[in-house]
């Protein structure tokens, strides 16, 4: 069974590219979101926030308190690389387990989404890597509408803590191009071809 990475910076349409493989049949790990649930659910990993980042990181319901926290780490190199020491290794666990039920199950190949997969070294645990490309001003319009809580600030602070498009194309095995001047479903298409010949 073939793991293949797929990555972006944010808003270049990571999600998007994976629900059409999720169409297709295609098991898919989404890590952005599997790690708001791990922060949310492993007893460990929430004592070991409330450590570091302080009562304010969960509600008074329990509940992770994204907007503080992404006010913290998005604004502080330091404060960022703690959380993601904390939090990149419980993923890596998480994400090894499913791997291995959908490899049981007989998958033929999987997906795993997230925005950090080389920043966060987890493309080691993946065969093949695929970079999703969209230009800057594309992505930071389309977060705008995504995201109407964020500022173009908030954006460009996140994008400055993600490794550039340029050296994530450069390391990836494939780039789909998500621009505005290419079509998206023949390139999945093609490359779903691809994966399942192995
Ligand atoms: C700080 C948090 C709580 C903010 O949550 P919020 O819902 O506001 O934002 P969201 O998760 O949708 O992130 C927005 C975008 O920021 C980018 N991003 C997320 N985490 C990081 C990070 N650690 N470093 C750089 N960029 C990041 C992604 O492109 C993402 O899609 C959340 O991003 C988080 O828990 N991050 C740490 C865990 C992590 O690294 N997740 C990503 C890969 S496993
Ligand atoms: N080809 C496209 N045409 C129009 N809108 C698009 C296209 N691709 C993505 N979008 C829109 O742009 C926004 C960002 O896309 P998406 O959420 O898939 O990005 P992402 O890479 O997963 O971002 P993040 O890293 O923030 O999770 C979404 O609202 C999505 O619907």
């Amino acid at each position: 069974m073939l793991r293949i990475g797929i990555t972006g910076g944010i808003g270049s349409g990571k999600s998007v590219v994976c629900r059409l493989f999720r169409v297709l049949g295609v098991p898919v790990y989404d890590a952005d979101s599997r790690a708001k649930w791990v922060m949310a659910h492993d007893a460990v990993l929430r004592a070991e926030l409330l450590a570091a980042f302080g009562s304010k990181v969960f509600d008074t319901a329990g509940q992770l308190n994204r907007t503080y926290l992404a006010q913290v780490a998005f604004q502080n190199p330091e404060r960022l690389a703690q959380l993601n020491g904390l939090v990149h290794p419980r993923v890596g666990y998480d994400f090894e387990q499913w791997a291995q039920a959908q490899q049981a199950a007989g998958a033929s190949y999987i997906l795993k989404e997230a925005a950090l997969l080389y920043e966060s070294g987890s493309y080691q645990q993946l065969d093949r890597i695929i970079t999703v490309f969209a230009p800057q001003a594309v992505r930071q319009a389309r977060v705008l509408l995504r995201d109407p809580h964020r500022t173009a600030d908030d954006i460009l602070a996140i994008i400055g803590k993600q490794m550039s498009e340029e050296e994530k194309m450069s390391r990836a095995d494939y780039v789909l191009h998500n621009d505005d001047k290419h079509l998206l479903i023949p390139q999945v298409l093609r490359l779903d071809e691809q994966f399942r010949r192995g």
